[in-house]
């Protein structure tokens, strides 16, 4: 499927645009989308006992008036309802017109058990919670547990955010045209979409191209050409060396599963940076990482002169405080060629009274390139006020984060948002809640640095890393735990190695 998400208002302009260049008039394009819903319809429906079309007042109803007109010529039962007739002189009015069957009032919409639904009331044009007679259809509807074919969204569900302020459907098949738009992968409305299937209904991908998008589905596709593959001919520092900051000898997982996540991801060296008080514990641990002690910034910047890591990583484990600070800034303004720098976990926190300190260090030219990877707590204390802002979608929001913090922000969740601050951003679906396990992000921060110390630009690196770690953490499975990633992650480092090599 394409990657480009669309906004309402760019799927409008690209609407607007086509019918401009052709070879589809607005008619042509209704003409279109009907037919494609409707060849759905009668894919997964085809004993389908009755179909009943819900049409509203826009150009969404207006799909609806094709479909029903397709489906009856096809030979099946369908029943037409409109909430209100389409604005005079619309498309939809001109479908309306067109179309065989004479629609009921929705107000007495009634349908039985072997029927299916296809909901044409709302789609791009959602702009405030459905009442009425909508409403109370979707009620009935969901009350009854008919299966609904939703044309371009779930009614009720907010293309731009996902989000849900009112009674929405719950679809079986959401038929969406040219590009799917944020909703269909942004929860809750993910969860209302079902299945997402992708008509083509002629809107030239020149059009799309014009548009400068800036949203994206994660997915391969998107940083492919930027995935490392190891020539014959490297050796392990080409490779990429990662440094990983251990915390106190009590908490010590954190940062080794991180050192994992990164080796594992292709890096050719991993050190883990440890307190004295801590080299003990780390060393019975760690095989092939390498240990070095680091307490103080002098020892930090030793190593970071000797050794020259292409990418660290501060947060799992580490603690919040002063050194989390000390550590974190030292590493921005060293200078010593590390590409990237990835804060987590306790590296953010240690943040949350004086983020623009970290922000104008992230700024600063030469500066590695930072990657924060916060849940909704760690978010809220970095941007409480973009956090407490209800009308921002997830997407809004790390985009302004991005941008606020000269940094990529990974703001996880099931619905995990990578946003640069030049204004990109991708939103995953491939993950599963098996991931949501202690330990599970610490594997995630190590496997955006060992991208990274790879040569990755940190958009994609980001993208990749979350990308892969819900997959592997997908396809594991049930009782999956944070120790089992690492070492799920070859079969999938191996598709997308052979993947980027074609
Ligand atoms: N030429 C085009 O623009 C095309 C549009 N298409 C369809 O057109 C849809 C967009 O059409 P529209 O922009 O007309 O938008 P919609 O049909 O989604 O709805 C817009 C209408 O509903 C009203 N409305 C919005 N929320 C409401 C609420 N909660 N309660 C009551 N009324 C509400 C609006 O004021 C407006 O009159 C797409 O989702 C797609 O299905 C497709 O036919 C492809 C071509
Ligand atoms: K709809």
């Amino acid at each position: 499927m394409k990657t480009e998400l669309l906004s309402p208002t760019e799927m409008a302009e690209a609407d607007r645009r086509a019918i401009v260049g052709g070879p589809f008039d607005g008619m042509g394009l209704m003409r279109n989308a009907g037919t494609a819903v409707a060849r759905e319809v009668m894919r997964h429906y085809p004993a389908a006992e009755q179909v009943h079309v819900l049409c509203g007042p826009g150009n969404n109803g207006g799909d609806g008036y094709v479909v029903a007109g397709l489906l009856a010529e096809s030979g099946m039962a369908v029943s037409l309802w409109a909430s209100e007739e389409p604005r005079p002189g619309s498309d939809a009015a001109v479908a309306a017109a067109e179309c065989p069957l004479q629609p009921a009032p929705l107000a007495a919409l009634d349908a039985d058990a072997g029927a299916v639904i296809v909901d044409a009331l709302y789609g791009a044009g959602l702009s405030r919670p459905v009442e009425g007679d909508s409403a109370r259809a979707i009620e009935l509807v969901t009350a009854r547990g008919l299966p609904v074919v939703a044309i371009d969204l779930p009614s009720g569900v907010s293309g731009a955010s996902g989000k849900i302020t009112g009674p929405a459907f719950r679809a079986a098949l959401t038929v969406t045209f040219a590009r799917r738009k944020p909703g269909h992968l942004l929860l809750p409305g993910r969860d209302h979409c079902g299945e997402v299937v992708l008509a083509d209904i002629g809107i030239p991908d020149a059009v799309i191209a014009e548009l400068n998008v800036r949203t994206f589905a994660n997915a391969p596709k998107l940083w492919l050409p930027h995935f490392p593959v190891p020539g014959v001919d490297t050796h392990k520092y080409r490779r990429g060396h990662v440094g990983i900051f251990s915390g106190g000898p009590a908490s010590t997982g954190a940062a080794r599963l991180s050192a994992l996540g990164a080796a594992r991801s292709g890096a050719g060296a991993v050190t883990v940076l440890s307190p004295a008080n801590a080299l003990a514990v780390n060393a019975m641990h760690l095989t092939s990482i390498m240990l070095r002690k680091a307490d103080e910034v002098s020892e930090l910047g030793a190593y970071l002169a000797d050794r020259r890591p292409s990418a660290l990583v501060l947060g799992p484990g580490f603690g919040v405080g002063d050194k989390a600070r000390e550590f974190t800034l030292a590493v921005l303004a060293s200078r010593s060629g590390a590409g990237g720098m990835v804060l987590d976990a306790d590296g953010i926190t240690s943040f949350r009274d004086e983020p623009a300190a970290l922000f104008e260090a992230a700024d600063a030219e030469g500066a590695p390139a930072l990657v924060l990877t916060p849940h909704d707590g760690e978010f809220a204390r970095l941007f409480p006020d973009l956090a407490s802002e209800e009308d921002l979608s997830k997407l809004e929001r790390s985009r302004e984060a991005a941008a606020r913090a000269h940094g990529v922000v990974i703001a996880k969740g099931a619905d995990t948002v990578i946003a640069a601050p030049d204004g990109r951003a991708a939103i995953n679906s491939n993950g599963a809640p098996w991931l949501a396990t202690a330990g599970s992000g610490d594997v995630l921060a190590g496997l955006v640095a060992g991208l990274l110390a790879q040569g990755m630009p940190a958009f994609e690196a980001a993208c990749a890393a979350v990308w892969m770690h819900a997959e592997v953490g997908s396809r594991f499975g049930p009782g999956l735990i944070a120790e089992d990633l690492p070492q799920a992650i070859p079969p999938v480092l191996a598709e997308l190695v052979a993947a980027a090599r074609r």
